[in-house]
């Protein structure tokens, strides 16, 4: 039977504390997050009663997941559920758990890859082992506020070679916007047609405007800003489990069908940055990435695609036209071939100098043709 719920949780009974942002945050939240996205195929050997379940991962409970998230210094804030997974919102970002997958994103301090056992022995209990693990991230803001081994990706690079045996990637300007990726790959049967994409928009330099929105507000509910902001209008017919802080941040996990969609936003002026991150299976990502800089108006941003070769989005080099985002001009693009049968593209874009120009125009006119008004009268 198909589940439907969402369910917050008592946030003092999650031993989840809200606490002040101008206190904590002073410096600045790290929004960027960290991403382990871990797949799972069976044991080979049968090992137990739940080796052969089509539920997998999804046997796993509430506490069981707080269990694992504990590793990482963060608490589950609601569940929500469809027939195809179970989704967290989490004091940083979100899980996502799948049958044979799990995808958990952190951000601030916390310490994602501190987790990494606990998963194995969540998959070990359900009779599944690893097949592919992705861990990625984009450059953070202040990573020696990190705890080891978050502060440097070699530091973490080296951490996961300990556990896995996969390759590293820094796509983009390594003193700019970059996009960190680890990959290790255990699939044996690479004739599998494989289907599975992901897009991510990560922006900055928000529109201080838009970000008021996500400022908690006397009588405004986390679904009124949802609605208001144009964030429900993203994919419609989801089913939208979201969360506003107090003073600020908001994040929100949508399940579609068998696909999730999930936004964090740290609204702060001074590192302000929105992830926007789904799996979606359309055939491009043209209107989708639009309407998603359309609501949220950031200066910068940096989009990373990974698309397995019989994916909705046959060619991951062009999945949306930089025409359709004419106030954007591209800083650099890198694509990576894997031959277990996938591409990953990171590009990097920043509101152009024409267009800012252009911003500035309307009001040196007004200012101009008031001073001519002036020498008239
Ligand atoms: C909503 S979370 C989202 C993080 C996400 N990775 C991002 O930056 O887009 C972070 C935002 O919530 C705010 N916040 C308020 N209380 C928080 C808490 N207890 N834990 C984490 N963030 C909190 C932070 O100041 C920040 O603006």
């Amino acid at each position: 039977m198909p589940i439907m719920s969402t369910e917050i949780f008592n946030e003092s009974d999650a031993g989840f504390v809200i606490e002040s942002t101008q206190n904590c945050y002073a410096d600045g939240f790290e929004g960027p997050e960290k991403k382990l996205d871990i797949r799972f195929c069976p044991i080979n050997k049968i090992t137990g009663k739940n080796s052969t379940s089509k539920i997998g991962l999804r046997a796993i409970n509430k506490d069981r997941w707080q269990q694992v998230l504990d590793s990482a210094r963060c608490t589950i804030i609601s569940q929500t559920s469809n027939q195809f997974m179970d989704s967290y919102v989490l004091s940083e970002s979100s899980l996502f758990v799948y049958p044979r997958r799990a995808m958990v994103k952190t951000c601030g301090t916390t310490t994602l890859l501190h987790l990494i056992a606990k998963m194995v022995e969540v998959g070990k209990e359900c009779g599944l082992e690893v097949e592919m693990v992705v861990f990625s991230r984009k450059n953070l803001n202040q990573p020696t506020k990190q705890i080891f081994p978050h502060c440097s990706f070699n530091d973490e690079v080296a951490f996961l070679n300990k556990i896995f045996k996969g390759e590293a990637y820094v796509m983009g300007d390594v003193n700019k916007d970059h996009w960190n990726l680890y990959i290790a790959d255990y699939r044996k049967n690479k004739t599998v047609q494989r289907t599975e994409q992901t897009f991510e928009v990560m922006m900055h330099d928000l529109n201080p405007e838009v970000m008021k929105q996500f400022f908690k507000r006397e009588g405004v509910s986390a679904l009124d800003t949802t609605v208001s902001s144009g964030i429900s209008n993203l994919l419609p017919g989801s089913i939208i489990d979201d969360f506003q802080f107090d003073p600020c941040g908001y994040s929100m996990n949508g399940l579609l069908d068998q696909w999730y969609w999930t936004i964090h936003i740290t609204p702060e002026s001074h590192c302000s940055y929105v992830s926007f991150d789904t799996n979606i299976a359309l055939p491009d990502f043209n209107q989708l990435l639009r309407n998603v800089l359309n609501v949220f108006k950031p200066g910068r941003f940096t989009t990373a695609i990974y698309s397995e070769d019989g994916s909705p989005v046959s060619d991951a080099y062009s999945a949306f036209d930089i025409n359709s985002i004419p106030e954007f001009s591209i800083q650099n693009k890198t694509l990576h071939g894997f031959d277990g049968g996938y591409d990953v593209v990171v590009s990097n874009f920043k509101l152009s100098d024409q267009y800012l120009i252009q911003q500035k125009q309307p009001i040196i006119q007004t200012a101009d043709q008031q001073q001519v008004d002036l020498i008239q009268v």
